[in-house]
């Protein structure tokens, strides 16, 4: 038994941070991880791997359809699988070794195990109780299915099970048309599957800008990933190597089945919390099974904290980042700080999309008067350049006092373009500061000084 100024339970995005920034700020912190590798859903089976087999199957995708065209001539590469599977497991755990090399040089003790709360300032591990003046739960959150529908890993699966797939399936239907069904049915496309998507509305990624949800469907489209849209999965039936989808559509109620190799369930998350004795503790807990915090992150339990995916909010790992180090800062003493309304949104398809700030449905909705600066990637000479002319930058501003409410980019690049605007929504900026500002050329930026330059007198190369 040891006591603590801080046990954090869960080593993911939330709180391997929040863990770090206790210790930088001088308080004794511990991290309780039950997982056999530090840096939770997000470095494990969730953003790294993720991204490391998008990278490596856009590879395949360059060098099938753009090589040719600039004189790289000879044979596609072929696909071995195992090794793209091994090269992902190693990006992981090049990057969970580095979590585990932080927390030594922060000197935080890292308690391997499940942990619960026998009561307020205690946090049980195995056998052993640690006493903890404060107490944060960074516990995340676990994928969820729908009913009529039974994840096995093996032939229906979560993200989880599709990023260790045996082999790359003939077809596979996704449930869902969210990031995770996007960004992973882009995977399995661009080896070769046949990728039908059943959302259950009419529109993809729900949430994003209309444009965007219309033009990003019909860039995924022509890359062959069928869309089925207005559909209510009913069950998946399995035998040992197959699998039976049956949906209604929602327009005439009409039934259909597909067969399919593998079932991507692809439904959205719920909060963890499981074993960790909220209930017991009297900590509210939403319907929605999230932790209810105040606006520091604070449970209405005195001293137990809760921060990203198990509590409200967007499940986003650089969200539940700020988090972890605001509610640091909160045990401390010190201000926590996180700006709900600047909170960006990628998804690391090819071309990206990438959102911050209203979009315009909102900004309608609000009734607030705004103007739109849009810019096409093909007046981008650098994104003509590596075959990536479509989509855009649009830009929201506020029609009065031209300050930056919005950006929406799809196109090469657009999870770090964002971030211009990023910078210049915390600092207030007017859409006429970013197209004051210099941009570098040629570069992939232009495009959204270009759509801040359209926001007033004009885009030059619209
Ligand atoms: C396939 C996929 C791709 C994703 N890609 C992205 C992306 O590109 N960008 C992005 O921003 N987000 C992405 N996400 C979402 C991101 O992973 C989550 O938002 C993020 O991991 C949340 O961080 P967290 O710290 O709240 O929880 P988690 O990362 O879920 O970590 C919680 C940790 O707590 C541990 N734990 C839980 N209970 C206990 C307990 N009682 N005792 C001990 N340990 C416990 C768990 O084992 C886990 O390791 C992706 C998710 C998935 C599934
Ligand atoms: N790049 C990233 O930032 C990234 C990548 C992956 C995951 N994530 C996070 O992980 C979380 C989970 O991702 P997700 O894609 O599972 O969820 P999601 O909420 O993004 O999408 C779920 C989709 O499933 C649809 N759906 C729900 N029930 C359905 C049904 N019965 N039939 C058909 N469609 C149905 C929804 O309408 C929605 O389009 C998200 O919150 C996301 O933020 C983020």
């Amino acid at each position: 038994m040891a006591n603590y100024d801080v046990i954090v339970i869960g080593a993911g995005p939330g709180g391997y941070v929040a863990a770090i920034r206790c210790a930088q700020l001088g308080l004794k912190t511990a991290c309780v991880e039950g997982r056999d590798t530090l840096g939770g859903t997000c470095l494990n089976v969730g953003c790294i791997p993720s991204k490391a087999l998008l990278h490596a199957t856009h590879q395949l995708h360059e060098a099938e359809h753009n090589f040719a065209t600039m004189g790289l001539k000879g044979k596609s590469p072929s696909v071995d699988w195992d090794q793209m599977k091994a090269y992902k497991s190693d990006v992981v755990g090049q990057n969970t070794k580095g979590i585990e090399f932080l927390f030594k040089k922060n000197k935080i003790d890292w308690l391997k195990g499940w942990g619960s709360i026998p009561e307020a300032g205690k946090v049980k591990v195995g056998d052993e109780v640690h006493e903890a003046k404060n107490i944060i739960v960074a516990s995340g959150s676990e994928p969820s299915s729908i009913p009529g529908v039974e994840i096995d890993e093996n032939i229906v699966v979560s993200s989880t099970g599709a990023l260790e797939l045996k082999k790359i399936p003939k077809k596979l239907a996704v449930i869902g048309a969210g990031v995770i069904g996007l960004e992973l049915g882009s995977v399995y496309a661009r080896l070769g599957s046949e990728v039908q998507v059943i959302e259950f509305l009419d529109v993809i990624t729900p949430g994003m800008d209309a444009e965007v949800q219309r033009n990003f469907q019909k860039l995924l489209k022509k890359q062959g990933i069928e869309f089925t849209m207005g559909a209510a999965v009913q069950k998946v039936e399995t035998t040992k190597t197959k699998a039976k989808l049956t949906y209604k559509l929602r327009k005439d109620d009409s039934e259909h089945t597909i067969d399919a190799d593998t079932v991507l369930v692809a439904t959205g998350r719920k909060p963890f919390t499981d074993g960790l004795g909220l209930e017991a503790l009297g900590v509210e807990i939403s319907p929605r099974g999230q932790i209810k915090t105040d606006n520091q992150w604070r449970t209405n339990v005195p001293g137990i904290f809760a921060i990203g995916d198990a509590i409200d909010g967007p499940m986003l790992a650089h969200k539940a980042e700020d988090e972890g180090m605001a509610a640091a800062e909160v045990i401390a003493g010190k201000h926590g700080h996180v700006n709900y309304d600047v909170i960006p949104g990628v998804i690391y398809t090819a071309p990206e999309v990438a959102s911050v700030g209203k979009t315009e449905d909102q900004l309608k909705e609000e009734g607030r008067a705004y103007k739109v600066g849009k810019f096409s990637f093909m007046g981008n000479a650098r994104a003509k350049a590596v075959f990536q002319g479509d989509g855009f930058v649009k830009l929201l501003a506020d029609k009065d006092t031209d300050r930056v409410l919005g950006c929406h980019i799809i196109g090469p690049g657009a999870g770090d373009l964002i971030h211009e605007i990023c910078v210049a929504m915390e600092f207030g900026a007017s859409a006429e500061d970013v197209a004051l500002t210099c941009h570098a050329h040629p570069t992939f930026s232009e495009a959204v000084r270009e759509a801040a330059l359209a926001c007033g007198s004009g885009a030059i190369h619209a």
